[in-house]
């Protein structure tokens, strides 16, 4: 079984993606953000490292994908290879900070490998506004992040509102982040859980 937290930057999925392998004894999969070698630099300059950047997530992630398919164990991922492409490199592309050269040429990447992968049997969308992903991102404090303009969030908002009304894929559970507070209300974890096991049913006899 594998499940996908989805969502835009500071959307929460690092959080929600611990209290559901904790509950459910799932393995976890989360982006290793400290031992990237462009995310820096990225913020710094997107024209000089977008490329860069999305190889480096591209591979990352396409490894992971690999061991979760391997693996005989349920797992729970932290953002998908998807979002790398169909959120963050459009995106990217569409604001002029990656050229259409280098795009098609990393979606030409993207598509070959992405034919040897599946996707996730239930991908969990938080979706939420932009005072809500300000709010999480000035919280956790990451200096590199404190420059991520309005108008950046705001467009891969977009972008991921408009993947995931054509999400086709498999099962999609969409979660209205800026009203749950499941990290620290029972009852809301228990209304995120209950909409899971919902979703699930049918997929998986026993969870
Ligand atoms: N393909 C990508 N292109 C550009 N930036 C990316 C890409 N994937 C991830 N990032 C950035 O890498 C960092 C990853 O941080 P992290 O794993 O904490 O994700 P997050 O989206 O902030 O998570 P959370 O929802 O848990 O707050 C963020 O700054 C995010 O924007």
């Amino acid at each position: 079984m594998h499940i996908a937290v989805a969502g835009n930057i500071g959307s929460g999925k690092t959080t929600l993606t611990k209290k559901l392998a904790e509950k459910y004894c799932w393995e976890p999969k989360f982006e290793d953000v400290e031992h990237n070698p462009y995310l820096e630099d990225f913020y710094n300059d997107m024209d000089r490292w977008s490329f860069h950047l999305q190889v480096y997530f591209l591979n990352s992630r396409y490894q992971q994908v690999l061991k979760i398919r391997e693996s005989k164990q349920a797992i729970i991922q932290d953002r998908t290879i998807y979002e790398d492409a169909h959120i963050f490199a459009k995106n990217l592309n569409a604001i002029g900070h990656m050229t259409n050269r280098d795009y098609k040429n990393y979606l030409d990447l993207f598509d070959c490998m992405t034919q040897f992968i599946q996707a996730p049997d239930l991908l969990i969308y938080l979706k939420a506004d932009i005072p809500k992903l300000q709010k999480q991102i000035s919280l956790r404090g990451r200096s590199y992040e404190n420059t991520i303009p309005e108008d950046y969030l705001t467009a891969l908002n977009v972008h991921y509102n408009n993947w995931i009304e054509n999400y086709k894929e498999g099962k999609v559970l969409v979660l209205d982040a800026n009203s749950l507070d499941y990290e620290n209300n029972t009852s809301d974890f228990e209304y995120v859980t209950s909409e899971v096991e919902s979703k699930l049913k049918g997929l998986f006899a026993t969870i």
